[in-house]
């Protein structure tokens, strides 16, 4: 339902240097080979190994060839030219004789030892050769490829627009934190955890004011935000609490009777109640209220739309198999989503089943995954968890 809601982003030029945690948008083609030409592993001497069967050996030193020179001379018979690393080889040498094997001489070198003909160069293009695919479109770009991108010869890439995410939270109990508190008020802190979900699945949150249990200031506001504002228009409302079956139900009431969002209970835990549809024709999600409710709705239904939307290669999280630590049990007939701390491929729960628990998910990293069929599990048996660290996976 939710995947269905955001069409892919179009995609935008940006400097190489704002690129970081963007999605590539088109194949990136290497615009150079790697390397670029046949040059030294190492600081030493480039010689041919044919010259050096008879070891020691002393030799005049033709030349010198630090990294950077683009005039260099073919290796004459007889000689050999001390060599940099990352610096041309010269035409007929077949080996680089690394500076410890040597007495270091700046006219003439005695070389000690040498190993075998062929080694310490690298070859033009053994990395990657020029033309071809260096990073395929739908890679998010990280520190690798960042500098791959660079190696090959990129100042700007084509990216996907980051989708714009606008963040709402409801409930007349919320108060801004740092403030003070009267009793039965909490902090609002959905909207800080929202807005770093979505910054950290690539799209771009504003946090709205969070508003009251009032249908109708809280539709003013909505349909203010969504007004049309061109470039800057909203790709998805994200609003936090209200969609349950209590008497002031904000987010429930003022959408239902819009007719564009629909309301249902999704038979998992937590995330139970949830709704989506547009409004004024912009997409929306309503997350539940209970913070690890709407920190795992997120994670299940709109951080991989948002990666869909960016042309992400791979919009769902890495998930591996992991021996539980201790026994489990889980409710019938609803798909558990519990919290873990995954490390070596064995797992441990932290904290209970309480979607209230937003401690215990600040030390998880990882949902471990107890399907709806699974009541009971044993300490040794194997689960399915979801990693949840990590901005790039
Ligand atoms: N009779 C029923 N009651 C509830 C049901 C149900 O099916 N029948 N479902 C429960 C489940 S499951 C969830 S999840 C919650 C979802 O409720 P809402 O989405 O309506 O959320 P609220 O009632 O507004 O808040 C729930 C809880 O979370 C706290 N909260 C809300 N917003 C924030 C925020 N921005 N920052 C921090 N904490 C927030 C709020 O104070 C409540 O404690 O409903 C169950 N009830
Ligand atoms: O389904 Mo609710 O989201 O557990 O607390």
């Amino acid at each position: 339902m939710v995947a269905g809601l955001l069409p892919v982003m179009r995609a935008e030029r940006v400097p190489l240097e704002q690129a970081h945690g963007r999605v590539l948008a088109a194949d990136l083609p290497a615009l150079v080979a790697l390397p670029g030409f046949d040059n030294s592993a190492m600081d030493g001497y480039a010689a041919r190994a044919a010259e050096l069967a008879d070891l020691p050996a002393r030799l005049p030193v033709a030349d010198d060839v630090p990294a950077g020179r683009t005039d260099v001379r073919p290796l004459a018979p007889g000689t050999v030219q001390r060599i940099m690393t990352g610096a041309p080889l010269p035409a007929g040498a077949d080996v680089i004789v690394p500076v410890e094997l040597t007495d270091a001489g700046t006219t003439t070198v005695e070389i000690r030892s040498s190993p075998a003909v062929g080694t310490h160069l690298r070859r033009a293009g053994e990395d990657i050769a020029a033309g071809t695919v260096a990073i395929a479109a739908g890679t998010p770009l990280g520190a690798a490829q960042l500098g791959l991108a660079a190696a090959v010869g990129h100042r700007e890439l084509l990216v996907a627009r980051r989708p714009r995410v606008l963040v709402l939270s409801t409930g007349s109990e919320l108060v801004e934190p740092g403030a003070d508190l009267l009793p039965g008020q909490i902090y609002e802190s959905n909207s800080a955890l929202l807005v770093a979900a979505v910054d950290d699945a690539g799209g771009v949150a504003r946090r709205l004011h969070f508003v009251p249990d009032d249908v109708d200031q809280f539709l003013a506001t909505v349909r203010a935000e969504l007004a049309g504002r061109g470039d800057d228009a909203a790709d998805l409302l994200i609003t936090s609490g209200g969609v349950s079956a209590g008497a002031y139900e904000v987010v429930k009431d003022a959408f239902a009777a819009l007719g564009t969002v629909e309301f249902l209970k999704v038979a998992m835990q937590p995330g139970g109640p949830q709704g989506a549809g547009t409004v004024d024709g912009v997409p929306v999600v309503t997350l539940p209220g209970n913070p690890v409710s709407a920190f795992v709705s997120f994670e299940v239904f709109v951080r991989p739309a948002l990666r869909r939307a960016l042309g992400h290669a791979a919009p769902d999280r890495l998930h591996a198999p992991a021996v539980l630590a201790e026994p489990l049990r889980s409710p019938a007939g609803r798909r558990q989503f519990l919290r873990g701390r995954y490390d070596g491929g064995r797992v441990s729960q932290v904290g209970g089943p309480g979607s209230h628990l937003v401690a215990h998910l600040a030390r998880a990293n990882c949902l471990v995954v107890v399907p709806e069929d699974v009541t009971d599990l044993p300490a040794g048996a194997s689960v399915d968890v979801v990693l949840i660290e990590g901005a790039l996976q």
